[in-house]
């Protein structure tokens, strides 16, 4: 799947909107080239990609306006491999809730998200979240006006969860190639799961 013969993958970050820089700068710390997409023909010249926190229905829209949404449609489904945070969740789900009509998602996680799920901007919260395969204690998660995963399909794996009992939601989840959190791990300094993500490039086939 690589397309870059550097013994450093190359990963892009969708840059049309949101935190983009903040995932550049962590990818960078990351002994990987980190490049901005913004044009079809970069959509070729990646060995992943990180859909970053912002907005989805502005992404989408953009996505579509900058021609690269069918492209990278296209790479996700031949098994590019993305990690996408908050907006970026949602915009790897197969189903959204309470999205907006025109709202579309590039799909390959087999699982429900439901926008906006955690209540509006002022319950923006942080929570420490055990990962599975990420070592070395809970992340830190700041979420913001943060979808969560209703339901998950096929082979879904659940990586981490924050609350209890039945108040506990969903807010990792890996399937194969794709990596997804409703929360933003770029904004926190802490590399783990950008690391977590370039071993998955690193070993994806
Ligand atoms: N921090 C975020 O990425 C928020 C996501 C935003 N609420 C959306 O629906 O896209």
């Amino acid at each position: 799947m690589r397309v870059s013969p550097d013994a450093q993958p190359v990963i892009g970050v969708l840059a049309l909107q949101g935190d983009f820089r903040e995932h550049l700068a962590a990818l960078a710390e990351c002994d990987v080239i980190a490049r901005p997409v913004r044009r079809p023909g970069e959509v070729a010249e990646i060995d992943a990609l990180v859909i970053p926190g912002g907005e989805s229905t502005t992404m989408s829209k953009l996505a579509q306006e900058f021609e690269v949404f069918d492209p990278i449609a296209e790479r996700l489904r031949a098994g590019l491999p993305a990690y996408g945070t908050c907006a970026g969740m949602i915009m790897l789900a197969d189903e959204v809730l309470d999205g907006r009509p025109d709202q579309r998602s590039f799909g390959g996680l087999a699982l429900q998200v439901r926008r906006n799920a955690f209540g509006r901007q002022v319950d923006s919260f942080e929570s420490p979240v055990e990962i599975t395969g990420v070592e070395g204690g809970p992340v830190t998660a700041v979420f913001i006006r943060a979808p969560w995963v209703e339901k998950v399909n096929g082979d879904v794996e659940v990586l981490g969860q924050v609350g209890d009992g039945p108040d506990a939601r969903i807010v990792a989840v890996r399937q194969g190639n794709l990596l997804a959190t409703s929360f933003h791990p770029e904004l926190t300094g802490d590399l783990r799961l950008h690391r977590y993500f370039v071993d998955m490039v690193r070993s994806a086939v």
